[in-house]
């Protein structure tokens, strides 16, 4: 599991280091990380003996870790400039600079355009401006440089343990900022890197290790790696047979949306629901089944289930009528369910954590405002979209329910706090349709995993996951699945543009590769 922490979280970590005077060497471990990835992206494109390097240098010691890094990278013969932001920088950094033959120049409040110009083709331009001591964006002069410099597209940034004007706790930004190629951060994982828009500016991150790891307290924020996927995701066994693996009930659909209930229903036999049983409209319930022989259509009574799913394309009063009825069953049986799009709007006052909420940012704002507790003013989407990680807690806070919030970067909340992030998919994943197959993945790993969600000697245990957090962890492995699944469907098609119905079918070719035995037999 990758682990992300506050900035303060960092500084807490590095304190009885900083008493015991080992300051200095934290900083020189971090600004050789720093250069040390600098040549590697020098080398992939050239040699580096003339290579170009800009470093921006605050005055705090983000600035020094950046002004270490030049001199290292100095001394290796690359061309090296620091544009110094403030009249007071970091006294020894600057000394070393120097020493190593680095060229100063400062930024004042007439000359940012002109420095920006001056620096737009170089090799490499570090941003050492602000770092975890940063409070609020970037000011005046360096506030312009930066703006100028994203105009003229700079080759390749890098960023010093962050970009600057980027909020290390909270993933919000304060324009402009420097979009980076690759993020260099120290000590730990900053949880603004995992959680956007902070991550849509922290390009490819590098973390360099410093000696503070075994220091750092609870993460603020966890991702799921491929180890736990493989761990996680149910595989049947010799004894297994359709009802044992997982049978999903799907409410979704109608007479205007099928396409979200054959989408949702397919999903869910692809990921590998034991059986799926569609409630719904007969004309929508012809499309589903031509779609999908195997699911079976159910007017009444729907059966026993082990999961439902009810929201995809849920429209008009029958069908909402129907995702009523299964949420009231669902309640009464203690059956995990996913609240989806339509489903949204007919929530209990309180849910239970293994109610999981499959918002997208616009959906979730009309959700947090129609909470009678919110205490919020008006909700927008664009409030969502700028401070995902306050909305998604607030939000599983205030449900009771676990709550994903889909993005580039998908976020899941449960009620107490623990927050998951997964961010495997590609932009071309922004297609209608996308989230009824998110939907039917998740309903499907619902159904197959209640049994080892709830078991306290179960793999969700053994991640040291409370039990209503583990649902959290379901909904992370569905995100992460469907990201994957979307990223090899591109792929599948050179980096191409994908349909939803793409992102199905590469699920079970994620889920084999993912649940594979490692056989050493294998070339
Ligand atoms: N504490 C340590 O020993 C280590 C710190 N490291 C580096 O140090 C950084 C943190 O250093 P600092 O605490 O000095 O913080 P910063 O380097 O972020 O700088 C803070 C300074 O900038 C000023 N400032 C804050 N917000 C500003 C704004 N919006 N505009 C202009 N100036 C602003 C503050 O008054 C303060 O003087 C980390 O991000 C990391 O890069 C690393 O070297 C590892 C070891
Ligand atoms: N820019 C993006 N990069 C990666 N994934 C994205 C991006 N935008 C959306 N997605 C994913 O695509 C899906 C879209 O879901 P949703 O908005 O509910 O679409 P629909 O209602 O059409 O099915 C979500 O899983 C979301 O995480
Ligand atoms: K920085």
């Amino acid at each position: 599991m990758i682990s992300a922490f506050t900035g303060q979280q960092i500084r807490d970590a590095e304190q009885p280091l900083l008493d015991s005077g080992e300051g200095a060497v934290l900083m020189q471990r971090a600004a050789y990380g720093l250069a040390q990835e600098v040549v590697r992206l020098v080398k992939a494109k050239r040699k580096l003996r003339g290579a170009c390097i800009t470093v921006l240098a605050g005055k705090g010691n983000n600035g020094g870790d950046g002004l270490f890094a030049a001199s290292i990278l100095a001394r290796r013969g690359m061309r090296t400039t620091a544009v110094l932001a403030s009249a007071e920088v970091h006294t020894e950094a600057l000394g070393a600079f120097l020493a190593a033959g680095g060229r100063v120049l400062r930024l004042d409040p007439g000359n940012a355009e002109e420095l920006a110009v001056l620096c737009a083709g170089d090799d490499v331009i570090i941003d050492a401006l602000l770092g975890t001591g940063a409070r609020g964006g970037l000011r005046e002069a360096s506030a312009e440089l930066v703006a100028s410099l994203q105009e003229l597209k700079p080759r390749c940034v890098v960023a010093c343990d962050l970009p600057s004007g980027l909020d290390a706790a909270t993933g919000e930004v304060h324009w402009p900022v420097l979009e980076a190629d690759v993020t260099v951060t120290f000590g730990g994982i900053k949880a603004g890197l995992m959680t956007d828009p902070g991550e849509g500016c922290a390009g490819h991150v590098v973390l360099v290790q410093i000696g503070i790891e075994d220091s750092l307290d609870t993460p603020e924020l966890h991702r799921l790696d491929a180890t736990d996927l493989h761990a996680l995701l149910p595989k049947p066994g010799r004894r297994s047979h359709k009802y044992s693996r997982g049978v999903l009930g799907v409410v979704a659909g109608s007479a205007r949306f099928a396409g979200a209930a054959v989408l949702s229903v397919h999903a869910a036999a692809m990921a590998g629901a034991g059986m799926v049983r569609y409630v719904g409209p007969e004309s929508a319930a012809r499309h589903v089944l031509s779609r999908t022989p195997e699911a079976l259509w159910e007017t009444d009574d729907p059966g026993r289930v082990q999961a439902w799913l009810l929201g995809p394309g849920v429209d008009g009063e029958d069908q909402l009528g129907r995702a009523g009825d299964a949420a009231q069953s669902a309640l009464a049986a203690e059956l995990p369910v996913v609240v989806d799009a339509g489903a949204l709007s007919i929530l209990p006052e309180r849910c239970p954590a293994h109610w999981i909420l499959t918002p997208h940012a616009g959906e979730l704002a009309t959700l947090l405002a129609a909470l009678p507790s919110t205490g919020e003013v008006a909700v927008t989407r664009e409030d969502v979209e700028s401070r995902p990680l306050h909305f998604v807690r607030k939000a599983a806070e205030q449900t009771g329910a676990t709550v994903l919030l889909k993005g580039a970067t998908t976020l899941v909340a449960s009620p107490s706090g623990v927050v998951f992030s997964q961010s495997e998919g590609t932009a071309w994943m922004a297609t209608a349709g996308s989230g009824d197959v998110l939907g039917g993945i998740l309903g499907a790993l619902l159904a197959q995993s209640e049994d080892s969600v709830r078991d306290d000697d179960g793999a969700y245990a053994a991640m040291g996951l409370k039990p209503d957090d583990r649902w959290a962890a379901v909904a992370a492995v569905a995100a992460s699945v469907h990201g994957r699944a979307g990223s090899m469907a591109s792929e599948d098609f050179n980096g191409g543009p994908l349909t939803a119905s793409a992102i199905m079918t590469a699920v079970p070719h994620v889920i084999g590769s993912l649940t594979a035995e490692y056989d050493p037999a294998r070339p």
